[in-house]
């Protein structure tokens, strides 16, 4: 047995898994995934490079998976086999989009577009006088009321069904009267049904609100179930079992009491013989969002490695992203998918356009998910959750799983509390931290002390907003000072480079023009996508990429066909680079989170790794486009500052720094401009990109280093116990000492 199957993860999964050389599950998986199994709704909080990402992808393909086979096996969802001897909304007889809870008690359904009903287990017929209530518990649209067996789910639209609609409007077969008055949230419901004459009625909070109906002559010798039909909407029930907030009027009772003879079972669902897969198949059963396409498909192919045994039924799993073509995703969802990973926004267009359903969703994923609220996908993920029905459609409760290496966000935490059912936190620090595998430093660039930036013979072409301003060798601006900088960057990069004869490093700048800059230099000195053998070849990965050319170098620096990926902030979050050893910042991130996330693409899986930041002790006028900047960058030459309505800031490094330092309550190394990095207890002992080696046992050297303080300590501690006992006791002291000095002759005096 696996480490993986003794936490309950299938033997399928657990041999996948250990084909991956996954022999022990990490921390964050041993916390995570017994919850995730277990029905909890989780908030992952773990360092960037521990294994989250499977530690939510297990439970979810095992539970998913089991479903699955529960239904090719007709059994249903565990919940929905048991039918209820009480009265309770049906789990059978009820539209796709409805969930029902395990008491029967609560329905809902997130379908905006569509109604969706269900009727009671039971029914009564005869000439009784029958009473049960009905509650709004979420606003949205409803309709209840009684309905015969003939009648459909949509309550009210046909002449065998009777309805009573929030809109103050009742409605059979089709005719909407005026009726009564409307009614929404908290607002009781009282149905009423007199066999005997025939007539239908309803209470609004204990208010008769008169008679609605006349049963036609044909129709009332049928069974009347407890009806209700719902738009996005949710309403709880109480057929009698308990105390009602406005009792009945008298000569009616409560349906639940119905004498024996009167009451007749649902048939849809009691015999077994309507016990069928209801899934729809564009309604997967879990949905994962990523905040960029290279970490949606990251996820997707571990998917794919770890289902790879579970066979009979088989997982079908998809990638939503865009710049791929869109009919295909439609079709593949056409065909039937299990479990959707993707980026928000093609996501929600195939949702609104009615080709993904969320109907049949159970597990609501948002991986990243402090990136995914800073990058203002806030609103849409409050709207994909909306709609998503929070009992799924086989009675069992909806489980969101957010995770992050920094997700101590007052953000996330507002939408834990607005979202989340009672959430786990898997925190294994309490706070943002950087593993321990990662060594991170920062070179201060000072354009004032380092001049050399003043003879340079070739440089990195720098952004171009100084190009008006009067910037030369010897004036001393801020202006000059901060082209300086962009220049000295860009030696400083290859210097670290050179310095560490670096192999693999991923470099992150802040815009998509410093990537391009940066790259053309590399390729100047002979670096470029073909180069493989030259010390500086790269690739680049950005927005402005197209998809393809993104993938594509992605795939080259993983298969160390390029040695440098020059990036922004796209590659900050996730990205699984098997033991890359180095990354550079040339730039430090604004957002102190990011920092995180950057330096943790280095240092992953045990494997250690160095993260170099380049940081301008000086002001840096640099390029910040936003709404307001109708190219949104390209060509843009508007170097005014932002306040006066340009594109530009000046970029305070060393605050970004301290803001830095200060969130992850550490002081970070400086290291001198010649980027040596000193010998410590980090550097030295390891090889960057590898385990770290095991040097002995830590015990021996600390025994070794410890031993002459000890020795000293335990000389003193002998000497002033003499003294307490020449004090007190004199001359047993004395004796004391003497046998301590072997005089054995010495006697009491
Ligand atoms: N139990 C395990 N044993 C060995 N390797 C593992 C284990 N779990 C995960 N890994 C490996 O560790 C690496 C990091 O995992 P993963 O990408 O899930 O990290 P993460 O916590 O999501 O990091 P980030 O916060 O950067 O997204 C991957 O290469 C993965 O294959």
């Amino acid at each position: 047995m696996t480490a993986f199957e003794e936490m309950g993860v299938l033997p399928e999964i657990g041999k996948a898994v250990e084909e991956m050389d996954w022999m022990l599950p990490t921390d964050v998986q041993s916390e995570a995934i017994p919850l995730i199994l277990g029905g909890g709704d989780v908030l992952m909080a773990a360092e960037t490079g521990s294994g989250k990402t499977g530690a939510f992808c297990l439970p979810i393909i095992q539970i998913v998976w089991e479903t699955l086979k529960d239904l090719e096996a007709g059994k249903g969802s565990k919940i929905i086999v048991q039918i209820s001897p009480h009265w309770t909304l049906s789990f059978f007889d009820r539209g796709p989009a409805l969930a029902v809870t395990p008491d029967g008690l609560r329905c809902q359904s997130r379908e905006q577009k569509e109604w969706h009903g269900c009727r009671a287990t039971k029914g009564v017929q005869g000439k009784g006088r029958y009473y049960y209530e009905a509650m709004v518990t979420d606003e949205g649209l409803c309709r209840v009321g009684w309905s015969t067996q003939q009648a459909s789910l949509d309550l009210g639209t046909d002449r065998f069904g009777f309805g009573f609609g929030g809109t103050g409007k009742k409605s059979n077969n089709k005719q909407f009267d005026n009726y009564g008055e409307a009614f929404g949230m908290n607002d009781v419901i009282g149905c009423y049904l007199d066999l005997g004459s025939g007539e239908i009625k309803f209470s609004k909070n204990g208010v008769d609100l008169g008679k609605a109906f006349t049963i036609p002559q044909q129709v009332k010798s049928c069974t009347f179930f407890p009806a209700v039909v719902l738009k996005n909407a949710e309403m709880s029930f109480n057929f009698g079992a308990q105390p009602f907030k406005h009792d009945p009027e008298s000569g009616y009772i409560a349906v639940s009491i119905a004498p024996k003879e009167a009451v007749k079972q649902n048939e849809v669902g009691s015999g077994g013989a309507s016990l069928q897969n209801k899934s729809v198949k564009n309604a997967p059963q879990a949905i994962i969002i990523e905040p960029s396409r290279e970490l949606a498909e990251q996820t997707f192919n571990q998917i794919l490695k770890f289902k790879k045994h579970l066979a009979d039924p088989v997982l079908r799993e998809l990638l939503v992203i865009g710049g791929v073509n869109v009919k295909d995703q439609i079709s593949t969802l056409n065909a039937g998918v299990d479990i959707v990973v993707g980026t928000p926004g093609r996501m929600e267009d195939l949702i609104s356009a009615g080709h993904l359903s969320l109907t049949q969703c159970r597990f609501f994923v948002l991986d990243e998910a402090d990136g995914l609220l800073k990058q203002g996908y806030t609103e849409l993920i409050d709207r994909l959750h909306r709609q998503i029905p929070k009992i799924t459609s086989d009675g069992r409760r909806l489980q969101m799983i957010v995770c992050s290496a920094t997700l101590h966000a007052f953000e996330v935490k507002k939408m834990a509390e607005r979202l989340m059912h009672f959430p786990t936190w898997v925190d294994l620090k309490g706070e943002d931290a950087v593993p321990e595998t990662v060594h991170h430093v920062v070179v201060m660039v000072d354009p004032q002390k380092d001049t050399s930036w003043q003879s340079l013979r070739r440089h990195v072409q720098t952004d171009g907003i100084h190009a008006k301003d009067n910037v030369r060798p010897g004036n001393n601006t801020a202006e000059t000072l901060s082209e300086a900088v962009k220049m000295l960057k860009g030696e400083y990069c290859i210097r670290a480079i050179d310095e560490h004869k670096m192999d693999r490093a991923l470099v992150f700048c802040r815009t998509k023009l410093d990537c391009d800059n940066l790259e053309k230099y590399f390729n100047q000195l002979g670096g470029g996508v073909h180069s493989r053998n030259n010390p500086y070849s790269c690739v680049c990965l950005h927005g402005d990429r197209k998809p393809q050319e993104r993938k594509a170098n992605l795939e080259r620096f993983k298969n160390q066909e390029a040695k440098f990926l020059i990036c922004t902030d796209v590659a900050a979050r996730g990205l699984d680079i098997t033991g890359l050893p180095f990354m550079i910042n040339i730039t430090l991130p604004d957002e102190k989170s990011n920092y995180v996330h950057r330096i943790g693409r280095v240092g992953r899986a045990e494997r250690m790794g160095l993260a170099i930041s380049l940081v301008s002790s000086v002001p840096e006028k640099v390029w910040y486009h936003g709404e307001w900047c109708s190219s949104r960058g390209r060509n843009c030459l508007n170097t005014r500052l932002t306040d006066a309505g340009g594109c530009a800031i000046w970029y305070d490094e060393p605050r970004f720094l301290a803001e830095i330092e200060d969130h992850l309550n550490v002081t970070i190394q400086q290291v001198e401009p010649d980027i040596k990095v000193p010998m410590d207890e980090f550097d030295g002992k390891v090889i960057y990109g590898q385990k770290r080696q095991q040097t002995g046992s830590n015990y021996e050297n600390h025994v070794a280093q410890m031993a002459p303080a000890v020795q000293e300590l335990s000389q003193l501690e002998s000497k002033v116990q003499l003294l307490y006992l020449k004090r007190h006791f004199g001359k047993v002291a004395h004796v004391i000492e003497g046998c301590r000095r072997g005089r054995k002759n010495d006697t009491v005096k």
